[in-house]
């Protein structure tokens, strides 16, 4: 978290708390042959309870004075410190997981980061701010950014984390988010982007509406019907999951079409 106050001019709020330290390890579930990138390792309270699991650990940190302190600190161990800005930090090519107690202005950047591509994420186990976890896990998400994330990744508050926990205390509690891959056929990707794009375009408009600019004419309807959802209910009642859903219908063609569906041509905004 980062909350820049006259007591605390850096904004930076060390987490102190081992209990939620050894939680969020627990929850990453790394150990031997595992690698795991830290976001903004800091002084290295967690780096260490990574450390100790066995996994591989790559940390990244942008200050030079706690890159120079992480570097004697684990000059030893299965740590590689990198000096680095997490927004553009290169991320490995084979599967890893993410722990990290994210700085609080570059939240969104980090899930950007890590949920916007193609990345080979086994999972994330995040401290982030109260209010920021709440709205990454609303039942609809306000924007269609936030939806491709929660359609493509289940994101699950594990536990509130109160101000105590950290040093400076901030003035808002923070949260542990569980970030893990959902099981989702590729070939649904480009109709739920699609899907995503008009409905938040529209949420107002209807289901059908919606489907209308991703799937042949006359589709629609028996799209929305095969996987339960209203034709004529609002686009912006959906939930992601519903999305997915009706991506993968889509994407396998079993709305009664015989054949994938198609999208549109020049409709779908993809
Ligand atoms: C909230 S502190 C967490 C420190 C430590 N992991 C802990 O939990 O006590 C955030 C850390 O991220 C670093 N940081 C801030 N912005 C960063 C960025 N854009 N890229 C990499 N590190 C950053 C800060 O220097 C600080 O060490």
């Amino acid at each position: 978290m980062r909350e820049r106050t006259r007591e605390n001019p850096s904004g930076v709020h060390f987490l102190r708390d081992r209990s939620v330290i050894a939680g969020l390890v627990r929850s990453a579930g790394v150990g031997p042959g595992d690698l795991v990138v830290e976001f903004g390792a800091g002084p290295g309270g967690i780096t260490a309870a990574l450390a100790g699991t066995g996994a591989r650990v790559l940390a990244v940190e942008r200050d030079e004075a706690f890159v120079r302190r992480l570097r004697r600190r684990f000059a030893d161990g299965p740590v590689r410190v990198v000096q680095e800005d997490l927004r553009r930090v290169p991320l490995p090519r084979r599967p890893y997981a993410v722990v990290a107690n994210l700085p609080f202005a570059v939240g969104t950047a980090a899930l950007r980061r890590l949920l916007d591509g193609d990345a080979p994420l086994l999972g994330a186990d995040l401290l982030v701010e109260w209010g920021f976890a709440r709205r990454l896990t609303a039942a609809v998400p306000r924007d269609a950014g936030t939806a491709w994330w929660a359609a493509r990744y289940e994101l699950r508050i594990v536990r509130r984390v109160a101000p105590a926990a950290f040093s400076p205390a901030p003035r808002v509690a923070a949260a542990h988010l569980r970030i893990r891959p959902r099981a989702v056929d590729r070939r649904a990707l480009r109709p739920l982007r699609a899907m995503l794009t008009a409905a938040y375009r529209r949420p107002g408009g209807t289901v059908a509406a919606t489907l209308d600019a991703v799937v042949p004419r006359g589709r629609a309807h028996r799209l929305a019907r095969s996987t339960g959802i209203s034709p004529p209910a609002a686009a912006g009642t959906v939930t992601p999951e519903q999305w997915l859903a009706l991506a993968v219908r889509a994407a396998a063609g079993d709305a009664g079409t015989g054949t994938g569906e198609q999208p549109a041509r020049g409709r779908s905004g993809t």
